[in-house]
């Protein structure tokens, strides 16, 4: 479906929005340019009106001298006017059809509500200040990009949409402080007039809810300055005024809880917060004993947690295989989805914003090749896994916390059902600013560097599920971040990773675990 592109939810369809946009800038030259010749022909015809009352001026005659000059005027007004109104009412070219045609596939207004969310938990995550956002400082890094007032405004109405008043009023006036950075007027301005008018217009609604109606009537009163023939707005102002007289204004509505907020913002993802001591310990080794062929080639592992058992292997994708996985996926991305607790379909939901693709293990050599790899480097069976998922996330993309375990302990020991013991995460990029997986439960942040894998089992030994596996995939601050994620199924792994009652004997293990004896 063309209108499902959802565009916020990756960086690879930008490219296409912005031929788009080029596209659509050229039809309105067209357009311009069309317009134009209309309007000459019409100043034409003006002109020719005026020559002929000169004319009738100068030889002073009367109309009613001749016949010819009645019939002449008749013919003139009954049929030239009506054939001016065609001319005028006829649609110049096929350009506002075109550009009419194009509207579904340009970004919806969920579109916009995805990438304003992402750039609000953006700030949240990562405590940054709008003024500073705006700027186009992003956590101590600055960028030579900025937001125009136009982009502050709209990001402080999608907050007033959403109850949050005082980071609202923030983004309002970073918008001030946009515009008087600003130097080209924007398209906004053209058509709808002044943007500090509308800054101020944004600021009066937002103290109507917040129930300071005084306030609100100044910042309209301000904002009609800016705007001095908006009847709208005047309408506004009198009604508010009336309200005030009458002692009538609505009740304030109340900001919605900042706990909630808290809730759903990961605290740790800038990789700042303190590790816990026991996980600082740990150790780098080389991994050569889950198969015989890491004899001649083994990996190095970086252990980060021992229970849940988490690791990180390097040199796993090359660059080139990275390349080839990225671009076999670029077409194919749809907006990701994740398995919903009830039902167990698949669903698109706001916890996840990216665009993904299933490949089966053997659909390429680039897969088959990882997942092999994947295998030796693991010691599991990878003929018991679910197939790869390619992962791009967007700007402010990110997976809310998460485990990635289907069923609950008391349901995932029956008959056939098969659960995902462990999670493997191959970083395919670098991701310049943010974008790490997060470990609320071990306050361990990971950020993706191309070609590692980040590996850990979702159960502990005894095949309960590991409340401590929870991760979360941090919002992306600056770049494309690109993943790969391969689950590994429960059944198939017994003698690999059978239930021991603790750790003491797992030198029966031929999993990877078995690098902590
Ligand atoms: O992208 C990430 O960092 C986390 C991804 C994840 O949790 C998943 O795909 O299940
Ligand atoms: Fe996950």
């Amino acid at each position: 479906d063309i209108s499902e592109k959802r565009y916020s939810r990756s960086v690879v369809n930008l490219v296409d929005l912005l031929r788009t946009d080029y596209d659509l800038a050229l039809n309105l030259e067209k357009y311009a340019s069309l317009l134009s010749k209309k309007a000459k022909l019409i100043r034409r015809g003006i002109h020719q009106m005026q020559e002929m009352d000169q004319k009738d001026k100068s030889e002073s005659t009367n109309i009613w001298d001749s016949p010819f000059n009645a019939f002449s005027l008749i013919r003139h007004m009954q049929a030239d006017w009506l054939m001016w109104l065609h001319y005028l009412e006829k649609p110049v070219g096929q350009e506002v059809a075109y550009l009419e045609g194009k509207i579904p596939d340009l970004p919806h207004e969920v579109d916009f509500e995805d990438a304003a969310e992402g750039m609000r938990r953006m700030q949240g995550t990562y405590e940054l200040l709008s003024s500073d956002m705006a700027k186009g400082l992003l956590d101590g890094v600055q960028y030579n990009s900025s937001l125009a007032a136009v982009d502050c405004l709209a990001i402080g109405q999608h907050l007033i949409n959403n109850m949050r008043w005082k980071a609202a009023e923030q983004w309002i006036i970073s918008g001030f402080e946009a515009h008087a950075r600003e130097v080209p007027q924007t398209e906004m301005q053209l058509l709808k007039g002044p943007i500090k008018s509308e800054l101020y217009k944004k600021l009066g609604d937002l103290r109507v809810q917040e129930g300071k109606p005084e306030k609100a009537l100044e910042a309209y009163q301000t904002a009609l300055r800016y705007s001095l023939h908006d009847v709208e707005l005047y309408h506004q102002y009198q009604n508010l005024e009336d309200q005030i007289h009458t002692l009538s204004v609505a009740e304030p509505i109340e900001e919605l809880d900042d706990e909630y907020e808290q809730m759903h913002l990961p605290p740790c993802c800038s990789g700042r917060c303190k590790v816990p001591r026991h996980l600082r310990k740990l150790y780098c080794v080389y991994n050569h004993v889950t198969n015989p062929f890491l004899r001649l080639a083994p990996i190095k592992t970086e252990i980060l947690s021992v229970d849940p058992f988490v690791i990180i292997l390097h040199d796993m994708v090359s660059k080139k295989e990275s390349t080839l996985l990225r671009s076999i996926s670029k077409e194919a991305l749809e907006p990701s989805e994740t398995v919903n607790a009830e039902n167990k379909k698949y669903m698109v939901d706001r916890n996840r914003l990216s665009k993904s693709v299933w490949f089966e293990t053997n659909k390429t050599e680039v897969t088959k090749i990882l997942s092999k790899r994947l295998g030796d480097a693991t010691g599991l069976d990878m003929n018991r896994s679910e197939p790869f998922q390619v992962i791009n996330y967007g700007i402010g993309g990110f997976f809310g916390s998460h485990w990635d375990a289907l069923y609950l302990n008391e349901h995932r020991f029956g008959v056939g059902i098969i659960d995902r013991i462990a999670t493997s995460l191959f970083y395919l990029t670098d991701v310049p600013q943010g974008g790490g997986t997060y470990f609320p439960g071990l306050n361990i942040t990971v950020f993706p560097r191309a070609g590692t894998v980040l590996f850990w089992y979702n159960f502990d030994m005894t095949g309960d599920e590991h409340l401590r596996s929870m991760h979360t995939g941090c919002p992306v601050i600056v770049g494309s971040k690109w993943v790969v994620s391969k689950w590994i199924e429960d059944k198939g792994q017994e003698f690999r990773r059978p239930c021991v009652n603790s750790g003491s004997n797992t030198k029966y293990l031929l999993s990877v675990e078995k690098l902590l004896i």
